[in-house]
């Protein structure tokens, strides 16, 4: 069967910058991820997502401008099983609100778009977070379907993937590289 979970990607902007949330889990391989978690029987996607965004950051719909519009799902496999994520952006409205972590995670940094991409080391992942940056003003969205079907968009978020990930083609190796940060996390 296939797992469901439901989060938010979380942004705040603060001192004229747009940062999003990423929290790094306490078991595993220690991977990042926005808050979220799995679907429990009778709730809906949304009140999964409110409900692990509360348990896991501290942080409860009213500090949160939901942006209903602006939704990612995204499908991988784990140990063999298929999972789906479903992501809504969402804006901290206090950008310094506390984030309160639970024993799920060890924790948690305000990263910039390209800093997230980086550390969010999947490319569905990193898709959702160029998408959501780069459709524009983050007020425009809320009025619009965004993002909603990948296939539209997928050259653009390639390319601003690129741009932003800061990848170029290496004409020596013949392959696309990274560029190499020092982003200290
Ligand atoms: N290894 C472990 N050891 C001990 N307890 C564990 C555990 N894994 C889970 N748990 C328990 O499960 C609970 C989590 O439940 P929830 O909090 O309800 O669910 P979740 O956020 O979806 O969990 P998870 O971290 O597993 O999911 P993700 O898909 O990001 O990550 C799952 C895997 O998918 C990978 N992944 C994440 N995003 C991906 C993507 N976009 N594409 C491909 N793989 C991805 C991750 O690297 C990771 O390997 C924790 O309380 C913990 O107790």
């Amino acid at each position: 069967m296939t797992k469901r979970a439901c989060g938010f990607v979380i942004f705040r902007r603060i001192r004229g910058m747009i940062e999003y949330l990423l929290m790094q889990v306490s078991y595993g391989e220690h991977h990042w991820t926005p808050p979220k978690g799995h679907v429990d029987p009778g709730e809906s996607d949304m009140e999964t997502a409110l409900r692990e965004t509360e348990e896991e950051a501290g942080l409860s719909a009213s500090d949160l401008n939901i942006f209903e519009n602006v939704k990612h799902e995204l499908n991988y496999h784990v140990n063999g099983k298929p999972k789906v994520v479903v992501y809504w952006l969402a804006e901290l409205l206090d950008p310094e609100k506390p984030i309160r972590l639970s024993h799920e995670h060890q924790a948690f940094k305000w990263l910039s778009l390209e800093e997230a991409c980086a550390v969010a080391k999947y490319q569905d992942m990193q898709n959702a977070y160029i998408c959501d940056a780069n459709v524009g003003d983050h007020d425009k969205m809320k009025n619009n379907n965004y993002c909603l079907d990948y296939t539209n968009v997928s050259l653009y978020v390639e390319y601003a993937y690129e741009l932003f990930a800061n990848i170029y083609y290496d004409p020596f190796v013949k392959r696309k590289m990274f560029r190499k940060h020092n982003f200290n996390l």
